[in-house]
């Protein structure tokens, strides 16, 4: 058997100021899944994807990650584009800082944009889209290396429910072609379910996993299920885990 791509084993971070955000947590994702973590505001989730995107050292415990050549893509809350480049400019940023001529990049930006429904817009400027299109270039530009791991930090929590649910159904298909790893951090129930295969719940700060909910339906998954009684019953067995989740820090 493959060792998992991520092993975290009694992780602690505490920052120079003294908080403590994340103690003993324990995480397994294994290459090809998509796993969300789901928790309070403040519970840590940002720090652990940080953790392991190895932007944070951890303050005690042992962390496996990806091979340091192996590229990892990040998607935050904000699409964080830069204002004065066009789309095209903002995707090809990772090439570019790894040696990419805009020439060589050309043809592999082309068909992401396409894939990501950004064909017609690689001149445009950020300022000329939308936000759900601007989180679709931020996107973009996280899969330009052809990532192992894409992590994402609560990249659709700013998008009406339209858009969101859209990019749900967009992420999943290029999840499903692209064969990277998502580690997804979200406050939705909803979307948590939606998109993952397990869903790992996080107790309140300092942030732990103390509970994981395994989503059955098979892929590819249609809008249908979310009106299905399976996924609403799914929902409220992760909704329960939360809610156990936030007792016991009151015990
Ligand atoms: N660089 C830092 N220095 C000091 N404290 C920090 C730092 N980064 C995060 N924290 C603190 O660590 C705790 C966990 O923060 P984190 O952003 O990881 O939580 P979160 O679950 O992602 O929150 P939210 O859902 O609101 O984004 C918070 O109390 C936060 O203030």
């Amino acid at each position: 058997m493959s060792p998992p791509l991520i092993e975290a084993r009694h992780l602690d971070k505490r920052f120079a100021t003294g908080t403590l955000a994340v103690r003993d947590l324990n995480l397994h994702v294994e290459a090809g899944e998509f796993v969300s973590l789901l928790g309070p505001s403040g519970c840590g989730k940002s720090t652990v994807l940080r953790l392991v995107a190895g932007l944070e050292q951890p303050s005690r415990g042992r962390l496996r990650l990806p091979k340091a050549e192996a590229a990892v893509g990040y998607v935050f809350q904000e699409p964080t584009l830069m204002p004065w480049a066009s789309v095209f400019d903002n995707v090809w940023l990772p090439l570019r800082i790894a040696g990419c001529t805009r020439e060589r990049a050309r043809d592999r930006i082309d068909t992401l944009l396409q894939s990501v429904g950004l064909q017609g817009f690689a001149h445009a400027f950020p300022a000329e889209l939308s936000g759900g299109m601007k989180m679709r270039a931020s996107i973009a530009r996280a899969l330009v290396r052809q990532p192992v791991l894409l992590l994402m930090d609560e990249p659709f929590a700013a998008l009406d429910e339209i858009t969101r649910q859209k990019l749900n159904d967009d992420l999943l298909a290029w999840w499903r072609t692209g064969g990277f790893t998502s580690l997804f951090v979200t406050h939705s129930v909803f979307e948590a379910v939606y998109l993952s295969q397990r869903v790992l719940v996080m107790s309140h700060r300092p942030g732990h996993i103390v509970e994981e909910v395994h989503v059955e339906q098979p892929y590819p998954r249609h809008s249908a299920w979310r009106t299905s009684s399976d996924y609403v019953q799914t929902c409220a067995r992760v909704s329960q885990a939360l809610e156990r989740a936030q007792t016991e820090v009151a015990r």
